[in-house]
Parts: structure tokens; sequence; C-alpha cells
């Protein structure tokens, strides 16, 4: 991964036996972690497990009822929410959106719009956008206004498996361009993105926490998930030889762009296999190292030897 740390630099934010309590009950007690700049942590968990409540009290926005947590001073946050509070049936585009919560220069819409591909959708309605265009505006929304911190609160909801894709694409290359922070919040136990640096596995407290790889061997993680969780842990590593553009055309290594994939593109499908998805072409097919299609290597299945119906 690329070097953004100076080990003398203070963490972004550090929560240091956080606990926030409502209702006689505590939602989450005793987290502990730090984001540093450049580093990619993700909170799992399941529903109501206190991703969000955690999230929350990362970034300031819920103070915690015991504990502390510490923010680089003058720490600027970008937040996508899980839900937003918007009127559907107001109209409302995309260039709109960027400027709900406090103005814009329209230089820095644009850039955020362009590094997001969906610049061509700046004056679409909110209302008509996919899922995948949806949360790129929240994206780009979130970065227009280049934070230290941002915070994912299930970012690939609504999208489709090869959308997922793209969007952690994406956001590993805001991450890489900018050096910024990342705090992600996923309930899919399933997949997490290869270059998160360290799981937070949540369950009112933190259950267990480590790398990708630590956290699926972890007893407390097989106990609260069960031994199939593990065995369908998968990591996406998606090697650049080609990138899908939001027209839907691909963009490969070479700079040629074509219609499809090649057969022997690095494709990442897999791990909803799992789930159910069959949005894949290739759906039709079991992986093997010689089925020649290119897709096994992307996936590394972790704590499983199986091979992946994909
Ligand atoms: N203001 C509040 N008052 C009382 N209970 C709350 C409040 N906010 C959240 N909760 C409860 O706290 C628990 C944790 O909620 P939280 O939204 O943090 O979970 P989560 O892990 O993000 O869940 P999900 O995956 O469903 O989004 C839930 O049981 C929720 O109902």
């Amino acid at each position: 991964m690329l070097n953004f740390r100076d080990p003398d630099q203070k963490p972004l934010v550090l929560l240091n036996n956080a606990g926030v309590r409502r209702g006689g009950r505590w939602l989450v007690r005793g987290v502990e972690f730090s984001i540093s700049r450049g580093e990619i942590v993700t909170l799992i968990g399941p529903n109501g497990s206190g991703k969000s409540t955690t999230a929350k009290a990362a970034i300031g926005v819920l103070k915690p009822d015991e504990g502390w947590v510490e923010r680089k001073p003058g720490l600027r946050v970008g937040y996508v929410p899980q839900k937003l509070a918007i009127d559907w049936t107001l109209p409302l585009t995309v260039e709109r959106l960027m400027t709900l919560t406090g103005p814009l220069k329209g230089r820095e819409i644009e850039e955020a719009l362009h590094s997001t591909g969906i610049a061509h959708l700046a004056r679409a309605e909110v209302q008509h956008l996919s899922g995948g265009e949806f949360q790129r505006a929240l994206l780009a929304r979130a970065i227009a206004r280049k934070p230290d911190l941002l915070v994912l609160d299930e970012p690939v909801q609504g999208v489709d498996f090869s959308g997922e894709i793209a969007l952690y694409d994406l956001i590993k290359s805001i991450r890489n361009q900018t050096g910024c922070g990342i705090l992600l919040i996923s309930h899919d136990l399933h997949v997490v993105m290869a270059e998160t640096d360290t799981v937070i596995c949540l369950n009112g407290h933190v259950c267990c926490r480590g790398t990708p790889q630590v956290v699926s061997q972890s007893p407390e993680y097989l106990k609260l998930f069960g031994s199939r969780a593990a065995k369908t842990l998968a990591v996406y590593s998606h090697d650049h030889d080609h990138t899908h553009l939001p027209d839907g055309r691909v963009l490969h290594a070479d700079g040629s762009i074509t219609e499809h994939c090649h057969p022997d593109d690095g494709h990442h499908h897999g791990a909803h296999a799992e789930h159910g998805h069959a949005d894949h072409d290739h759906a039709d097919h079991v992986h093997d190292p010689d089925c020649g299609c290119g897709h096994q290597s992307r996936l590394q299945g972790l704590g499983n030897k199986e091979t992946r119906r994909v």
C-alpha cells in the first residue's frame, strides 16, 4: 500500500473505551480503535450491532457516555450516511445535492463529480439515478470538501455486484490520491476490501479485530457468525487490468476501450454466489485454474480451499 503514514503523526481519530448509552441500555461499549491518514478501517457486524453508532461517535455526531474520542484538531470529515432524508417527490439535481449541506464552488463540484465518474450526470435528477450512480453522487458530495477522513456507512447498498467492485475501486483510488483515512461500515460479512488494514467486528462491543485474515479465523468471529461465514469470507483483490466506465464500456490497461470485457480480463465476481446473486455472465460454471475465464484468481477466499462457484 502507499505509505501515507508518518509514525510521528497522531491518528485522525482515536476511540478509547468509548460507549454510547440510549434509552437505558448500552448500544456499544468498550470500543477502541484509531484511524490514521491513508488507513482503511472496516466495521463489520450484524444488524443492530452498533456500527453506525460507533461511526457517529467517531466523528462527533454522538457524544460517548463513557470513555473518550479524540479527533485531530480541525479534522474535516466527509460522511456518507446509511440513509438520507430526501423528499423524493421534489426535483433535485445531482449538482444541487452536492450543495444541500453547504456551499461549494463550481470547480469543486466539477472536480468531485469528475473523480467519481459522474460528471455527465451533473444535471440529472437524483431520483432517476441507478443505485451505483446514486452512491457515486453521495461519494462526490463527501469528497468535494477534501476531507481528512471519509466515513462511508454501507457505501455499496443498492448496488449490483459489478457496481460494488467499481465502487470499492473508486474508494481505493480516492484513498490513494488524497491520502485520507477511511472508515467503512459493512454488514456484508463475506466481502471486505482487500485494502482494509483493520477489520473490527462489533456486536455491542469489539468481538475481535485484525487483518481480514486474522478476523476470519478468530474464535469470536466464528462464534458470532458461524464457521460458514469464515468459509465464505472473501477479499476483493482487484488488479487493474481493466476498468468499467460509468457508461458500461470497458477501459483496458493498454488504453483501448471495448463494449465488453476480454475473456482473460481480471474479473472479481464470485463471493456473491453464496448470497444468491446471479448478475454475472459466467454464473454457469465453476472455476478451476484451467477454465480460462481469468476470474478465479482475483478473489482470495479466506480459510476456504473449496472451489468457488461464480
Ligand atoms: N437514538 C437511539 N436510541 C435508542 N436506541 C438506538 C438509537 N440509535 C440506535 N439505537 C439502537 O442501537 C442499536 C445499534 O444501532 P446501529 O444503527 O448502530 O446498528 P448497526 O450495526 O449500524 O445496524 P445496521 O446494520 O442495521 O445498520 C440498534 O439496536 C438500534 O435500534
